[in-house]
């Protein structure tokens, strides 16, 4: 067992991640007045220490201490406590609850897609973290079902958000230097592919393809590499899956907006897909469907989403450290100045310079330049690679490092805007009846229940088949009688096994193979007119072949002894020819000669 700091003992890995490992540990003592929970001797926690070349990174310590105050105070029902922070020596490390239950990539993994239900009232707590953290000024910035951990409480599963502030602290030059790609596309908002500002828009973006993930089992766009994925978020609009009822997907389309500032606040995402996840229940009221229905007027933007101020040309890119001037004095307790909430990045009163910035990787800008990239629109501005993907980490796909030709990144070349797909045009009715009811599917669990639905406790969600969604023109019929129930049982994790319309469903493309290299001849050097001249020559052959036979079978060998001109040899030729055909003739039985006659 290895001690961290005087106070914690690490037990056990729980999992490694790209930023680092977390460890189960043990509390030796109490903790001081330092950190957010003190704790008691033999508590259990969780350790997150971060990667050496992390650790040795001055400004990432720097970072680490900066945003202290800001990681610890983050308390809320579903995000992951940050109790301590350990900096000693050569080791950083965030101390957590331990949060005993898989994370969601885990699950959806080992369980198959979620129900819509489920997945609205799961995402719902998860913008409901995002909702309290954004009030903060804090932008997650990875948002992804590995960093969504389900713990479980009275028989309950609650998804509690972790790995706050490690993108932040993550963004380090001496990490990701300028052309090389860390991170995982699949969950990289457009923005922060093309190198505009980030803001709170992000995380909805992040939160627009968790929901997408847990009803079909896989993100929007993803396959192929890393940078076909980039492309594909910043031109391709995600296609509908036929299971996905009208009212979730348009959350899901509004979340994933290209243009940040159209996609819904965090706080009216968690209201939206409460309203869904009634309106498409088993026990849903006419009322609540109509509601469901007109969702998306729930989705208003955030008038002041929070900034990242990290973004390109927020920062004063040559500080180290703060110094006088303009820039603030550096405050390592200064909570409120770490991410301004609203105005431009930096601080409206403060332009230009980030008070939280130790050494943002962004060169410095030409006076007279403008602020950032989206200032003036041209995704040719320079932008550091490292602070715009490192975002997207993921451990299923594990980070990729990648050299990146400058000739070939797509971000200069913007790709052109393809026309938008338009959703699948299978109207739900038309489905195939559901293999199996309803009642199958998980229990919808969540605190965050309306009151107008029948509370049916969480268990472990389950693959299922989809609810055949309502038809526009039914919306004013009166329910259907409710043919289903709740979930007899509870539902242990069972081997992942698609429901049958998640199995229709047309796979991805698989990524085109490499053609095999064409095969050559023998000889590996290319003449040209080959082909020709190989022709020319059989027909050559041919003709010799052809000649000798001639030469050798038919009498033109006597005919040429005989000193004979052509014409004569064809004429006698033609004579002993003709001679033949008439002694045969009279050799016909019926005129009595025969060719007997000498016999
Ligand atoms: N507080 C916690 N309690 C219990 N297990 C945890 C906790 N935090 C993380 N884990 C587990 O530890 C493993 C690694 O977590 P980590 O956050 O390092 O992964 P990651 O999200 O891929 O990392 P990164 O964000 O650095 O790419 C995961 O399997 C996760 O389930």
């Amino acid at each position: 067992m290895r001690p961290v700091g005087s106070k914690y003992l690490l037990e056990e890995p729980l999992g490694r991640g790209a930023t680092g490992t977390v460890w189960r540990a043990r509390q030796r003592e109490t903790a001081g007045t330092e950190a957010a929970v003190p704790g008691q001797p033999g508590e259990t926690v969780a350790i997150k220490v971060l990667k050496e070349e992390l650790a040795n990174d001055a400004d990432v310590v720097m970072r680490f201490l900066r945003e202290r105050s800001v990681l610890l105070r983050l308390t809320h029902p579903n995000i992951v406590r940050t109790r301590d922070l350990v900096v000693e020596g050569d080791l950083l490390a965030l101390v957590m609850d331990l949060i005993d239950g898989p994370d969601l990539h885990r699950y959806l993994r080992e369980n198959g897609p979620f129900t819509p239900v489920a997945a609205c009232l799961l995402t719902a707590q998860v913008a409901d973290a995002l909702a309290a953290s954004h009030a903060d000024g804090v932008v997650h910035r990875d948002l992804k079902p590995a960093n969504v951990l389900l713990a479980e409480r009275d028989g309950q599963m609650h998804p509690m958000l972790t790995d706050f502030g490690i993108a932040r602290l993550a963004d380090s030059p001496g990490l990701t230097r300028t052309h090389e790609f860390v991170g995982t596309p699949a969950y990289v908002a457009p923005e922060s592919a093309e190198g505009r500002p980030q803001t709170s828009a992000v995380d909805i973006y992040g939160a627009g393809i968790l929901i997408y993930e847990l009803v079909t089992g896989r993100p929007p766009f993803a396959g192929g590499t890393a940078l076909e994925v980039l492309h594909r978020h910043l031109s391709e609009e995600p296609r509908r899956p036929s299971t996905v009822p009208d009212p979730l997907w348009t959350v899901i389309e509004r979340c994933l907006r290209k243009e940040p500032a159209e996609r819904p606040s965090a706080e009216n995402l968690a209201r939206g897909l409460r309203t869904v996840a009634a309106g498409i229940g088993v026990h849903s009221t006419a009322a609540q469907i109509e509601a469901a229905e007109g969702v998306g007027a729930l989705l208003a933007p955030d008038p002041a989403p929070a900034q990242v101020p990290d973004a390109p040309g927020a920062a004063d890119s040559t500080q180290v450290l703060p110094s006088g001037g303009s820039v603030p004095s550096y405050d390592p307790a200064a909570a409120t100045s770490v991410l301004p909430q609203t105005g431009a990045p930096g601080g409206a009163d403060l332009p230009g310079a980030d008070p939280t910035a130790v050494m943002p990787p962004v060169p410095p800008r030409p006076e007279g330049a403008p602020g950032t990239p989206g200032d003036s629109g041209r995704p040719e501005d320079p932008h550091p690679w490292q602070s715009q993907l490192q975002a997207a980490r993921d451990r299923n796909e594990q980070t990729q490092i990648q050299y990146l030709d400058p000739s070939e990144d797509p971000l200069r070349r913007r790709p052109t805007r393809q026309s938008q797909q338009p959703p699948q045009s299978q109207p739900y009715q038309q489905q195939p009846p559901q293999a199996q009811p309803y009642q199958q599917q998980p229990p919808q669990p969540y605190q965050h229940q309306q009151a107008s639905q029948a509370p049916q406790p969480y268990q472990q969600p389950q693959p299922q088949p989809q609810r055949p969604a309502r038809r526009r023109s039914q919306r004013q019929a009166p329910p259907a009688p409710q043919q289903y129930a709740p979930p007899p049982q509870q539902q242990q994790y069972a081997p992942p096994q698609p429901p049958p319309e998640q199995r229709r469903q047309p796979e991805p493309r698989p990524p085109r193979e490499p053609r095999e290299p064409r095969r050559r001849s023998a000889n590996p050097m290319r003449i040209p007119g080959l082909g020709c001249l190989k022709g020319c020559l059989f027909t050559i052959v041919l003709l010799v072949v052809a000649g000798w036979l001639i030469w050798e079978l038919t009498p033109l060998q006597d005919w040429v002894a005989q000193g004979k001109g052509y014409w004569d040899a064809i004429g006698d030729a033609v004579t002993a020819v003709s001679d033949w055909v008439s002694e045969l003739g009279g050799s016909d039985p019926g005129t009595g000669a025969g060719t007997g006659t000498g016999q």
